[in-house]
């Protein structure tokens, strides 16, 4: 097809490099040549800060958009829970990858009898108000420290500290052959939109790359992230609300469930709707209108503009 090596942007952390890598190894697969390009961006510099504090939206991502307008690289790789829902002018999420388990788990540091003595007051590490607020609703004697950093580093610290257990995505984990520390799958914590998916960016001019890169496509991955973003941009979260969302299909229907917390976990408010999935298109705007409706959201939202501390 007449090109040359594919230049394919990430990030320089373990799981950065791995989701980069299997970019790479899909690719070749298709008799295509690539090369890694490595960039720091300001999630990677600045570790001393609460991720929702550093501006939120896009402090992984700016730097590798920057890339692929100066056309430094062809394509950048990201986990997909990282790019915020509004796609920079140029720019366009060109392929999603097969999700990889989307749920968020428990790394204890102890052993992890304490989730059932209501007694003990545990010290939980995450910097995720989404996290934050499901597990103080779920424990609420329970404390939360903030934790930053690429998954080795938080394991690090986790081990450091005197926390009783940290919280991490179950597909970072797994990428990068970490998941024998998952101490409970935390199968009632609703994930971040698009967790566990890798999608593909590149400027938006270059139909070429979309023919090629589209061969790593997942459609059913991609149906049911942009479900879970698009109830994310309609209520204009951001990537540091306390809001999950979770689709996934089940015999021809899209079964959508998504939770608002208050920061200290004590509101939360659920949704869940199943549709055919010919109207999967229009789900995540009556889900999101469903949820305005109720006063409680609309407090909770006004509360996190205020306060996004
Ligand atoms: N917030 C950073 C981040 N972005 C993507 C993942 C994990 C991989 C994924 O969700 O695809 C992580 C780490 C984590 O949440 O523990």
């Amino acid at each position: 097809m007449g090109f040359k090596t594919i230049r394919i942007g990430t990030r320089d952390s373990i799981l950065a490099t791995w989701q980069a890598e299997h970019v790479a190894a899909g690719l070749k697969q298709h008799g295509f040549k690539t090369e890694l390009v490595f960039i720091k961006t300001e999630g990677d510099q600045v570790l001393d800060t609460p991720l929702p504090l550093l501006g939120g939206k896009g402090v992984f991502t700016k730097a590798l958009d920057d890339a692929l307008l100066r056309d430094e690289v062809d394509i950048a790789v990201h986990s997909f829970k990282d790019i915020p829902t509004q796609t920079p002018e140029g720019l366009a999420v060109i392929a999603i990858l097969e999700r990889e388990d989307p749920r968020d788990v428990l790394v204890a540091r102890k052993d992890a009898d304490f989730l059932t003595d209501p007694e003990y007051t545990a010290t939980i590490a995450t910097s995720s108000h989404r996290r934050g607020g499901q597990w103080l609703g779920q424990y609420p004697k329970h404390r939360l420290t903030d934790i930053r950093g690429n998954v080795h580093t938080r394991l690090r610290k986790l081990n450091e500290n005197n926390w009783d257990g940290a919280i991490f995505a179950a597909a970072g984990l797994k990428r990068v052959g970490l998941d024998g520390n998952i101490s409970a799958y935390l199968d009632w914590m609703i994930p971040a939109p698009a967790q566990g998916a890798v999608a593909v960016m590149a400027r938006d001019n270059r139909p070429d790359l979309n023919r090629a890169i589209g061969l790593l496509h997942h459609a059913t991955t991609a149906l049911c992230t942009r479900v879970e973003r698009r109830f994310l941009q309609v209520l204009e979260g951001g990537c540091s609300a306390p809001l999950g969302a979770f689709a996934e299909m089940y015999g021809g229907q899209v079964q959508f469930k998504a939770v608002l917390t208050s920061l200290d976990g004590h509101r939360r408010e659920e949704i869940a709707m199943n549709m055919p999935v010919e109207h999967a298109a229009s789900m995540a705007d009556r889900a999101a209108e469903a949820m305005m409706e109720r006063d409680t959201v609309m407090d909770i939202l006004a509360e996190i503009r205020k306060d996004p501390e």
